[in-house]
Formats: C-alpha cells, structure tokens, sequence
C-alpha cells in the first residue's frame, strides 16, 4: 500500500494531492503542466513538499522526516533512459546490482524483461525499445517496492510499444507502479485504476468513471477519445 499526502508550491504550481495505491499498476494522467513529474519527483525525494509518504511499511516522509532520495526503495523509469553509455547492457545491469541494499534475482528480471540476449550489447547498439526494457531491468535491480515511471513509452514507435505494454503488466505483478501517461489507449491496456491531476490536484471523477468498467469497455472508450 502507498499512501502520498503531498502539498506545496514549486514554482508558480500549488500541489495538493491525497491518493492511496495498492499493488498493480496505478495510472497519473492530466495535462501538460498539471504537475505530473513534479508529483513523481516528490515521491521519490527529489522535490521537497510537505506531509507525508508511505511504502509498505516505511514512512519516506513525514512531519519530524525526510528520507533522502538515495534511502528510498524507489526505482524511476523515465521517458529518455539514462543508461551508461560506455557499458554494456550487463555492465549496466551490475552497477545497479551491486548498489542493491537487497538480494536481487538478476536471472529472474533479465527474463522478466526478456533481454537475455542483449546482456553482451552496448547500449550504443541498442533499438529504443531495448534500451527502455533495460533501463526498466535496471530500476528493478535495485530492489525497489515502488516502481515510478514517467512516460516511459512515448518516444518509442508503435511496434516497440505493443511489444512492451505487456512486460509492464507483468513487471506490475511483482512490485507497484504509479505510471505517468497522456495516452488513453496506453493507459486503458495497462489499468483501470487512474488518477487524474489537474492544476496539482487530483480529481476523483476520472478514476470513478472508469472504475468498474470492463477492460473492453475502456478501450472503447480511449478509442473514443482518440477520435478514432
Ligand atoms: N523546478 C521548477 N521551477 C519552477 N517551476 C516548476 C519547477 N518544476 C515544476 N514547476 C512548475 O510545475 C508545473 C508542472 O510541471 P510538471 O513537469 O510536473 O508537469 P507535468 O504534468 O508532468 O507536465 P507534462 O505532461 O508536460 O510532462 C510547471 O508548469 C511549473 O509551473
């Protein structure tokens, strides 16, 4: 379970969010602007707002704490991953590794994210597709309990994207993941549990109407919006 209690300024935005996640995987969309990033960087201990955040059982922040970024059990994936350019895939895989406060089973993520075949590659080398499921292999590696993704598809192509929508659903089963999306369609394969931010508040609206609904029923509805 997480719980985020979040509010403060950052620049001209005045955030002010309450949500409870469970496992799986717990959608963020709204606007551009509405606070998205800024409301993952603070979960993660990289922007400082006030109240409270928990994972599990441990309290990341809180009135008398402030767990740095580097204590947390966080894992982020962002659009752009930030691989090490000079390593290999499985040098990249074993910096994690060994920053791990956990015992990770690296055999275990490698097939989960099927890049097996690509551990000897150097990430010069690699498709955009690759290099994301590796950056996410990566993130994984270091034992997080929480997974944050930021848009994580949206450089990649459409062939690149079906391939790993379902390795996020599986990645999903084993830790929970709050992932940031502006596409419908995207959101609607992955979850039916949303939230909806708008000027750095959340609506319920949007996770109410969709909550309950069949996956298929989503989808029409993304396709819907979509215009197609
Ligand atoms: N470092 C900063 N300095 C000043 N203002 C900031 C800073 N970071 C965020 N903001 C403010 O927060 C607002 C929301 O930014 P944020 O990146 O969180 O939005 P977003 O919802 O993720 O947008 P997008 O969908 O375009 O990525 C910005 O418009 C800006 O006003």
């Amino acid at each position: 379970m997480i719980q985020v209690d979040l509010s403060g300024m950052v620049g001209d935005l005045a955030l002010s969010v309450r949500f409870e996640a469970g496992a799986g995987l717990t959608a963020l969309m709204g606007p551009s602007g509405s606070g998205k990033t800024t409301l993952l960087r603070a979960i993660a201990g990289l922007e400082r707002l006030s109240g409270r955040v928990q994972v599990g059982d441990a309290v990341w922040q809180a009135e008398d704490r402030f767990v740095p970024v580097q204590k947390r059990a966080v894992g982020y994936v962002f659009q752009e991953p930030s691989l090490f350019s000079h390593l290999s895939v499985e040098g990249n895989l074993d910096f994690a590794l060994r920053r791990s406060p956990k015992t990770v089973d690296k055999g275990a993520i490698v097939d989960l994210l099927r890049i097996g075949a690509l551990l000897p590659r150097q990430v010069a080398r690699l498709s955009g597709g690759e290099r994301q499921r590796v950056a996410m292999a990566r993130a994984l590696l270091s034992g997080p309990d929480l997974l944050l993704m930021d848009e994580p598809l949206s450089s990649l192509d459409q062939a690149a994207r079906a391939e790993i929508l379902p390795l996020i659903r599986d990645v999903a089963e084993s830790v929970p993941v709050l992932y940031v999306s502006h596409d419908p369609l995207e959101v609607a394969r992955l979850t039916q549990r949303v939230l909806y931010l708008h000027n750095g508040r959340l609506s319920e609206r949007a996770a109410v109407t969709l909550d309950g609904l069949s996956q298929a029923e989503i989808e029409a509805l993304a396709l819907k919006a979509l215009g197609s």
